[in-house]
């Protein structure tokens, strides 16, 4: 499964600027020849502790024992308020909002933007209604698909016997929506066994924000904390959401810094050091971001991306290799890939992920760390190295 997340924000939020940051990678970190793919399509990298710390031997694919794993990230266009309804670049969003499994929803919480996204005073928008903005709009979004031939699609559940979670899932297929999210929503809004025919508006929609929730986590990116006197990300709550108050200014200002070769900086890090001839006015500018890295920690910008793969999505990183003992590949290569898999993932299903004969002539696992055999259904945990055996020529 390749991964996607989205990055979704009003005008003047900063989107671009955490885009362009977040897809800025290190030149020894980056095997990509370019990080961004189009315009709104780049590679970004979440970061994990690599195995390759605990042996003598580097693998030399991590850098200072971390290990960087692309996902795909999308800048998501042209979400203003109804846009559902067509409003600002109209429905431009869908086809990007559709490939993300998670959201990342840069917010100004210097609340120097309006509604419109249009700049008014620091303090004078409302962060908070900015975060409802985006629910409602999604929400809607779905509901207006579902509500789509419902009344016809909801006789026919009843005529045929359809189950409804399926009916659910394939109405709105497009918007990438699975039958585990349908079916989690409708026992989420107790509509489960309810007749689908019967549905009122209101709880079509209320069925809409679950599979909104299910199907599109998100993570609140506090932007422009830089820009805040005082204690201005108190103004930015949401109960369900994870909030992490960021810097996409900050971090695009250390990862140019970084590419260019003047300080060395690791992502998601609260310092960096200064490695080459700096100018007067770089260093005011770097001293600048130091003040803001000590007392905020980081830029948050890396958290957003860490935490949205191991957390919303509650994905795990697994390292298959084919010498239990030294950890190699066949042609002596250490660690060589590093996998994200749903929790919950079995060994069957990495054997699956490595190429579909393997999977099929499945014998059975190898805990390269332990050296026991594991089954089939034996449940791989983060950081596991693993050798698979079979009979796949
Ligand atoms: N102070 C501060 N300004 C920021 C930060 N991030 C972005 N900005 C500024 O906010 C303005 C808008 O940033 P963009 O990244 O272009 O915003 P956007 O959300 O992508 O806007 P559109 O491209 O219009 O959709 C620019 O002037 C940025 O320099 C930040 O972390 N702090």
């Amino acid at each position: 499964m390749s991964m996607t997340l989205g990055l979704a924000g009003k005008p003047n939020a900063g989107k671009s600027t955490f885009f362009k940051s977040v897809t800025m990678a290190d030149v020894e970190i980056a095997n990509y020849p370019f990080t961004t793919i189009h315009a709104n399509h780049g590679v970004a990298y979440i970061q994990t502790p690599c195995p390759c710390t605990e042996r003598e031997t580097r693998c030399g694919k991590c850098k200072d024992g971390i290990r960087y794993v692309p996902i795909d990230i999308i800048d998501v266009a042209g979400l203003v308020p109804d846009a559902h309804k067509g409003k600002g670049l109209g429905n431009s969003f869908l086809d990007d909002l559709r490939q993300a499994q998670a959201i990342i929803h840069v917010v100004d919480a210097s609340a120097s933007t309006d509604a419109e996204g249009n700049p008014i005073d620091p303090g004078s928008g409302n962060p908070a209604a900015d975060i409802e903005f985006l629910d409602y709009e999604l929400e809607m979004w779905m509901f207006e698909i579902l509500n789509r031939n419902w009344s016809k699609l909801s006789r026919k559940i009843r005529a045929e016997g359809l189950k409804t979670e399926e009916a659910v899932a394939d109405q709105l297929s497009g918007a990438g929506v699975t039958i585990e999210h349908a079916n989690y929503a409708l026992h989420d809004t107790d509509l489960y066994s309810s007749d689908p025919a019967k549905w009122t508006e209101d709880e079509m929609i209320r069925l809409c924000r679950s599979i909104r929730k299910e199907s599109k986590p998100m993570i609140i990116a506090a932007n422009k904390f830089d820009a805040l006197e005082g204690s201005g990300i108190s103004l930015v709550e949401a109960d369900d959401k994870t909030i992490i108050p960021t810097s996409a200014a900050a971090e695009l200002a250390l990862k140019s810094a970084s590419k260019a070769g003047v300080i060395q900086y690791t992502p998601g890090d609260g310092g960096f050091e200064v490695a080459g001839e700096i100018s007067p006015a770089q260093e005011k500018g770097l001293n600048a971001v130091k003040h803001l890295l000590d007392a905020h920690g980081s830029t948050g910008v890396q958290e957003c991306v860490n935490r949205a793969v191991f957390e919303l999505l509650d994905m795990i990183v697994v390292y298959p290799v084919e010498d239990e003992g030294k950890w190699t590949n066949k042609t002596g290569d250490m660690l060589p890939d590093a996998y994200l898999m749903k929790r919950g993932s079995t060994c069957k299903d990495l054997a699956y992920k490595i190429h579909s004969d393997i999977g099929d002539h499945f014998l059975y696992a190898v805990d390269a760390r332990t050296k026991m055999r594991l089954a089939e259904k034996h449940e791989l945990q983060n950081g596991d190295v693993i050798k698979i055996v079979s009979t796949a020529k």
